[in-house]
């Protein structure tokens, strides 16, 4: 090419830049006054700049404050408020029935960033007709009749950990979340994998325990590879660091532990036809293996089954490990309520280290009391649950939704969150208070029953509807076993220069974690 012809091309190179510049603020600023003006959203109150674009809503999840800082907005603006161009919350009872049971709108792709195995699950799978025919193979397998078949390894483990706190208690403070997540890896293991995982004991042990890693892993993976293209993410996994590459294996080392569990348990499967025994009891994994469409007789893929499994156990264990760390939190700065609790446990409990029977554990008012108070503060996934207002019609208007008054066209990202819902001071007064007495009745009066009736209500620690929980009967037994057989045989304390407001300070990333990332407490063996 001819010099000269350059110095005709840079300037026409740098207007093209300029012109592109201008084109795009354009762009932006036209978009600006569209979403605050003349979108079909422009009435809903809220910060005009969370209308404008994500920006602003997006820094508030990045600092892990999101539900904190929708609290705020509802606080300010009312129970519908606008939180970007396209997505509305909203903090109401009825709404909240009509968007997730009755109307049982589809999720929206927020739910990719939880693929396990680069495979759909349950809670990634965003059709409702499709995410019900998943469901309907594993959801037989958390009927209540049907856990009581585990209760027997989970009294177990719980009777074990008391055990290996036995040999500590008292002397040195323990990390309840870690322990409590190994706990879980072993409770799932069992009811899901028909394994025992022995994960508990690698923690009293001290050796590292790659499963329960991984799925603490698993989430960061999840944001971090759903914020970057396949070959950024190929190359960055390759950083030669121990720990980042455990957290870019977590999926991996979770899809070998099930891909390893299945091919055991389509042997044992095929051992038991030679045979011809059949068990009662069966683990989710062998459900799903057997399972086939009743027209087609077609099963689960491998790939779906694996996917499946590991997305339960990433469901479970986290969750219900920090729900059951806050909970012991509370036991340790609140003497009044722990006293309680033993008083009640004592009466139901003669042989502290005899769990009695799951059914006996539901009957126990100021245990269950402390429970629910604990989910309604603490439940682990306190988040916004973001489901899409569908287009039934070619007609857009006809479909738009009507939420409490504004009309929503298709397409309209809602949602709201457990930790508002649970936080409405008309409905729990002193809400920030962890007050388990709310929840017992009073007089047994209509207004009494009132009261407690609308508390359930509002009550949505597990979610609610077509997509609700599917492990939450799990949830609620476990965490029944858990406190009743370590609240009875510990006193439970901390040290404040290890654990106090402000390391247990609530940080969500649409599951809650205390902002230390760990929560220290000391069991103190309780004299017979
Ligand atoms: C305290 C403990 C737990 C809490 C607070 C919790 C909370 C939740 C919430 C809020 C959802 C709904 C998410 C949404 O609508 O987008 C959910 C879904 C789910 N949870 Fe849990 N969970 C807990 C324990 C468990 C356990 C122990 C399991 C099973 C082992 C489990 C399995 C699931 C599954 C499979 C889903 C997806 C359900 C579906 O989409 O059909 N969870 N959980």
């Amino acid at each position: 090419m001819h010099p000269s012809s350059l110095v005709h091309i840079i300037p026409s190179f740098s207007s093209a830049i300029l012109i592109a510049i201008s084109l795009a603020t354009v762009f932006l600023v036209a978009s600006a006054v569209y979403n605050a003006f003349f979108s079909p959203l422009s009435a809903i109150p809220g910060p005009w700049y969370a209308a404008v674009s994500d920006f602003w809503i997006t820094t508030h999840v990045v600092r892990l404050q999101q539900c904190r800082i929708v609290q705020t907005l509802f606080e300010r603006y009312g129970p519908v408020v606008r939180v970007g161009p396209n997505k509305v919350i909203f903090c109401d009872a009825t709404t909240m029935r009509s968007v997730y049971s009755v109307h049982k709108f589809d999720k929206s792709s927020y739910y990719k960033s939880l693929l396990t195995n680069n495979n759909d699950h349950s809670m990634t799978t965003l059709p409702h007709a499709d995410h019900a025919a998943r469901r309907k193979v594993w959801a037989p397998h958390y009927i209540p009749s049907n856990l009581a078949l585990f209760q027997t390894e989970i009294n177990d483990f719980t009777i074990n950990l008391a055990e290996t706190l036995d040999r500590i208690a008292g002397k040195t403070s323990v990390d309840c979340l870690d322990l409590f997540r190994h706990l879980m890896v072993d409770i799932i293991s069992s009811t899901v994998f028909g394994v025992r995982q022995g994960s508990l004991d690698n923690w009293a042990l001290n050796i590292h325990d790659p499963l329960s890693s991984a799925v603490y892993d698993f989430p960061k993976r999840g944001i971090l590879r759903s914020a970057v293209p396949t070959w950024a993410w190929n190359l960055v996994c390759r950083i030669p660091n121990q720990r980042w590459r455990q957290i870019c294996d977590s999926d991996r080392i979770m899809a070998e532990f099930v891909g390893s569990r299945l091919y055991e348990m389509r042997a044992k499967i095929q051992a038991t036809v030679v045979t011809g025994e059949t068990d009662e009891k069966m683990c989710l994994l062998q459900r799903m293996i057997q399972h086939r469409v009743f027209a087609t007789h077609e099963g689960m893929s491998d790939q779906d089954i694996i996917s499946e499994s590991m997305g339960h156990l990433v469901a479970g264990v986290d969750t219900s490990s920090t729900t059951l760390s806050y909970l012991f939190w509370e036991l340790s700065r609140r003497s009044d309520i722990m006293k309680r609790l033993q008083m009640e446990l004592d009466d139901a409990m003669p042989d502290r280290r005899v769990l009695p029977d799951t059914y006996i554990l539901s009957t126990l008012q100021y245990l269950n009391a402390f429970i629910k108070e604990g989910l309604r503060l603490y439940g682990a996934a306190p988040s916004l649950l973001e489901r899409v207002v569908p287009s039934t019609s070619a007609s857009k208007i006809d479909d738009a939704f009507d939420m409490m008054g504004y009309a929503l066209p298709p397409g309209t990202i809602v949602s709201t969150q457990a930790w508002s819902m649970h936080r409405d001071a008309d409905v729990f007064p002193s809400p920030e208070t962890f007050l388990p007495e709310r929840w017992l009745p009073v007089d047994g009066s209509p207004a009494d029953e009132d009261r407690l009736l609308r508390m359930s209500q509002h009550m949505m620690p597990f979610g609610f509807g077509s997509r609700v929980c599917g492990g939450q009967n799990l949830a609620q037994m476990v965490m029944r076993v858990v406190v009743a057989g370590i609240s009875s045989n510990f006193d439970i304390s901390s040290r404040a220069a290890e654990t106090n407001e402000r390391s247990m300070e609530m940080r969500d990333a649409f599951v809650l974690f205390p902002a230390a990332k760990e929560c220290k407490l000391i069991f103190t063996g309780r004299r017979l």
